[in-house]
């Protein structure tokens, strides 16, 4: 086996200084674990981007995301040359067996897709540093590529957001509940996928664990979840987006905070407010109220005329709110509504799971 040679020599002071000189076979050796290090976190990132791309083709049928994956793999395989695929030792890398048992479950694909990204990101900067040594372009070239990587996790988080509220015809807003979680969680059960967290009263205290917690269920169900009134609160609690009323920030700015790939919900209550919320770039917007309703009591109707108003003229999903339940929900549907959102109806129902099953299909129905 070969060893380095200590020597000594003069320094510019001409001080003895010690210089370690390494063997030839040294630096062979050296190389060879480079290469291997290389060559573990080229397929680390090529594997972690192929399961992204397989939700990019299959889940989201999108091909800018699809052909951005592709584009970052064949980058991948450029780099992977036959002298780096030639160090691989599998048999003797002990980190084969070591799993972690977070890896062993997902939540979410959402929980899915950020493992994955974060798979990819890592080994990205693996090569970007160990890259400096095999290859004077590496080191730059993957930085490059893991921004690339950055812009496409914001874009797809940002797609699925507004895919699913594209899909989404039934919203819960919450009210304060002392069941809330187990409400909410039974109207997940029953096919929501659209939930606000809504309580003008509790503490920031409160309103921080109760959000967190909801937002952790309605994402372990695939649901969005929308915090009502506080951008800062949503941020806080990496929420989908935030829903804000004629009171509130404007749109501009909760856009600068939010950034394109969160949703701003809008409420309007007739033409103009509806126009002006679509002209600001709001993703979608509140019609109502519908119906006079305790839970926004002081609040008049808007009616149904405006339901079929904003049938005929809103460009951005919307949702007829205010008074909807079981039993008006079909008038609202005859007045134009394709979406709607509620509150008593689930939060005071006694099965919240079956009540909200029955809004889903009636709200599915009308699309046959
Ligand atoms: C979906 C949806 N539409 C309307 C509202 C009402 O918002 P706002 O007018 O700001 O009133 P408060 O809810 O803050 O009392 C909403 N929350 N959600
Ligand atoms: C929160 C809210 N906003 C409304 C609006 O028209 O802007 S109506 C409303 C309350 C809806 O509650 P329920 O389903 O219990 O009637
Ligand atoms: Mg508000």
């Amino acid at each position: 086996m070969s060893k380095s040679v200590d020597i000594t020599s003069l320094n510019e002071s001409n001080n003895r200084v010690v210089v370690m000189v390494e063997s030839h076979s040294q630096k062979a050796q050296m190389q060879q674990v480079v290469y291997r290090i290389l060559d573990a976190n080229l397929d680390r990132a090529r594997e972690g981007l192929r399961i992204i791309e397989e939700w990019c083709r299959f889940g989201l049928n999108n091909a800018q995301l699809l052909g951005e994956c592709k584009y970052l793999r064949q980058e991948l395989a450029h780099w992977h040359t036959a002298e780096l695929r030639a160090a691989r030792d599998t048999p003797g890398d002990p980190g084969t067996e070591l799993t972690h048992p977070q890896e062993e479950q997902r939540s979410s694909i959402k929980a899915l897709l950020q493992a994955n990204f974060c798979r990819v990101q890592e080994a990205m900067r693996v090569l970007e540093e160990y890259g400096k040594l095999y290859h004077p372009n590496m080191g730059k070239a993957f930085k490059q590529m893991r921004y690339r990587v950055y812009t496409l996790e914001t874009s797809l988080m940002g797609y699925q957001r507004h895919q699913l509220l594209w899909r989404s015809h039934l919203y819960l807003v919450t009210s304060p509940s002392e069941t809330l979680l187990k409400t909410v969680e039974a109207a997940l059960k029953g096919g929501l996928t659209l939930v606000q967290y809504r309580d003008k009263m509790a503490d920031d205290t409160v309103r921080l664990e109760q959000a967190t917690k909801l937002r952790q269920l309605c994402h372990s169900y695939g649901a969005l979840f929308i915090v009502n009134d506080r951008v800062d609160l949503a941020l806080a609690v990496d929420a989908d987006g935030v829903h804000l009323g004629q009171q509130d920030m404007p749109i501009a700015m909760a856009r600068q905070l939010l950034g394109h790939q969160r949703l701003i919900g809008k409420s309007t209550t007739n033409a103009e407010e509806m126009q002006k919320a679509i002209a600001e770039g709001a993703d979608y917007i509140g019609v109502g109220p519908v119906y006079e309703t305790p839970t926004k009591a002081n609040k008049p109707a808007a009616g149904l005329n405006y339901v079929s108003y904003a049938a005929q003229n809103s460009s951005i999903p919307w949702f007829a709110i205010g008074g909807i339940d079981a039993n008006n929900i079909n008038d609202v549907i005859e007045a134009g509504a394709e979406r709607v959102a509620v509150v008593r109806a689930i939060i005071e129902a006694e099965q919240p799971t079956l009540v909200t099953q029955y809004l889903v299909s009636q709200m599915h129905r009308i699309k046959l």
